[in-house]
């Protein structure tokens, strides 16, 4: 925090060189020479890519990567880089993967990589008459919106659509909008850049057309034209028998019934795909946002899975989500480790990249289920959180498993134990 007598209106700060910056805030925020040289330790990127990255750059904060093992995805094998700070996650999903394996792993489908572009168009007198004035123009407006990204097209993508709602607004009745949606395919890209490009390129015509003034042009991170489905079916036996199987749907039918248990159910199912978003350079905010969205598209905000028994008494997972990842644009094609993740994960096409981040998610939700509903998951997490603990209560080397493993033998994983523990320890 910058003392009171310092004031963060810091004018041209982004102008300094990042050493510059870091520096300053070094200063101003009373860092030490060791807190400064962590933030300033770029590893294999350099200050000069860090810096054309985002902006105010002072250095970086490097999350562990982890690769998920067991995942076969339509008959074919992959590892899957996880970037995240957070134990347990990518055991779990590699323990899933693993028992996912028996019937054959995880079978994957999806809509193909379209996503809306939006634009709000206000003070239209006569909303209704308007919208199908937009729809009866709407090879001419595809045509404007592909005119700007001739490579996109070229590809097999770009807008294939305009689609034209007319909304109104909660807050002042009879009040309304007219939204026109741009369907637009974007190939190997998220396509927020693409399509943005297209709804601003559009705008002017759109007005022309309406009589109306054209205010937002956005993409829409609601993305579901772009929904990815994977299922699979866990055999009893592997998963520890039918009382399991029976287990995990009531641990789904709670995530049905309760908003507040939903949150976490998805949360634990994003746990894994954020994991792989941000492993893979693309942006997790958008597909956080795009999954949460979904979850609520009914009106009433539900759980991203669902889990049912068949007939040979075994567990049947699905899952469906909207999955806006790409394999070109934004960091994903820039970073060089987001790069050498997609070379681990061996995908080709953004739609792979998706379909697989499903799976990955399904496997994710299944692990926690599981534990939740059998074990209770403190001991596989906490086990694995237990290192964490004994880290922050200062241990050093060998000092933190033996902290970790005395704390899991004790089932006191908690920073007072593992301090006790510590200076015990030392003491010896
Ligand atoms: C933690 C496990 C996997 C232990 O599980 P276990 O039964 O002790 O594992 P195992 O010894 O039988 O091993 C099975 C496989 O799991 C993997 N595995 C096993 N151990 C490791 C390890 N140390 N490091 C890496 N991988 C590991 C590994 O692939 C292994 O296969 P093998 O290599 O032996 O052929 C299990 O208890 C589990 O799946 N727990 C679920 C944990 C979880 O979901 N964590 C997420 C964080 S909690 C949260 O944020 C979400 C939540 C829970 O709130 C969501 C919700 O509420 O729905
Ligand atoms: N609401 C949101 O989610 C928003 C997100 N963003 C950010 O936008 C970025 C992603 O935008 P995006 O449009 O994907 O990135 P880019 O604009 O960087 O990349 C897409 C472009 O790459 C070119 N391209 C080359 N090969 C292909 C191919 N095989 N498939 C598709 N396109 C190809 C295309 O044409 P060309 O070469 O002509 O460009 C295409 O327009 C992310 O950084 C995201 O964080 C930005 C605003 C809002």
């Amino acid at each position: 925090m910058i003392s009171m007598e310092k004031s963060s209106q810091i004018s041209g700060f982004y102008k300094l060189p990042p050493q510059e910056r870091l520096a300053k805030v070094k200063e101003l925020a009373g860092l030490t020479d060791e807190e400064a040289a962590v933030i300033g330790a770029t590893g294999a990127l350099k200050w000069e890519q860090v810096d054309r990255m985002v902006e105010n750059v002072i250095g970086v904060i490097p999350v562990p990567l982890g690769v998920a093992v067991n995942f076969r995805v339509n008959d074919k094998d992959y590892l899957v880089p996880m970037a995240i700070e957070e134990p347990s996650v990518i055991a779990a999903a590699s323990n899933a993967a693993k028992m996912a394996r028996e019937k054959g792993g995880f079978k994957t489908s999806s809509t193909g990589p379209v996503m809306r572009g939006l634009i709000q168009v206000t003070e239209v007198k006569d909303p209704f008459s308007a919208r199908l004035e937009v729809l009866a123009a709407k090879d001419k407006i595809m045509e404007l919106a592909n005119a700007v990204d001739p490579i996109l097209v070229k590809f097999g993508g770009g807008c294939k659509d305009v689609e034209a709602y007319v909304r109104e607004v909660p807050n002042k009745p009879g009040h309304t909008m007219l939204i026109v949606h741009l369907i637009v395919d974007c190939r190997d890209a998220m396509g927020a850049n693409a399509v943005n490009t297209m709804t601003e390129t559009v705008g002017p015509h759109i007005e022309k057309i309406t009589g109306g003034k054209v205010y937002l042009r956005i993409i829409s991170n609601l993305a579901d034209r772009r929904l990815m489905r994977a299922k699979a079916v866990f055999g009893k036996e592997a998963i520890g028998g039918e009382n399991v199987v029976d287990a995990v749907i009531k641990a789904y039918e709670f995530a049905l019934a309760d908003p507040y248990r939903a949150a976490t159910h998805n949360k634990g199912i994003m746990n894994g795909i954020s994991a792989v978003t941000l492993a893979t350079g693309n942006d997790t905010r958008a597909i956080e946002a795009g999954a949460h969205a979904y979850a609520a598209i009914t009106g009433t905000y539900r759980p991203l899975t669902t889990y049912e028994k068949n007939a040979d008494g075994d567990l049947v997972a699905t899952i469906e989500l909207p999955l806006a990842v790409g394999l070109v644009g934004g960091a994903t094609a820039s970073h060089p480790t987001a790069k050498a993740n997609v070379k681990i994960l061996g995908v080709k096409t953004a739609t792979e990249l998706g379909e697989v981040m499903a799976a990955v998610g399904l496997a994710q939700n299944f692990a926690a289920l599981r534990a939740l509903a059998t074990e209770g998951i403190q001991r596989g997490h906490m086990q694995l959180h237990s290192r964490n603990v004994a880290i922050q209560a200062g241990a050093t080397g060998d000092l933190i498993d033996r902290v970790a493993e005395a704390m899991v033998k004790e089932k006191k994983v908690r920073a007072d134990r593992a301090k006790e523990l510590l200076e015990e320890f030392i003491k010896q």
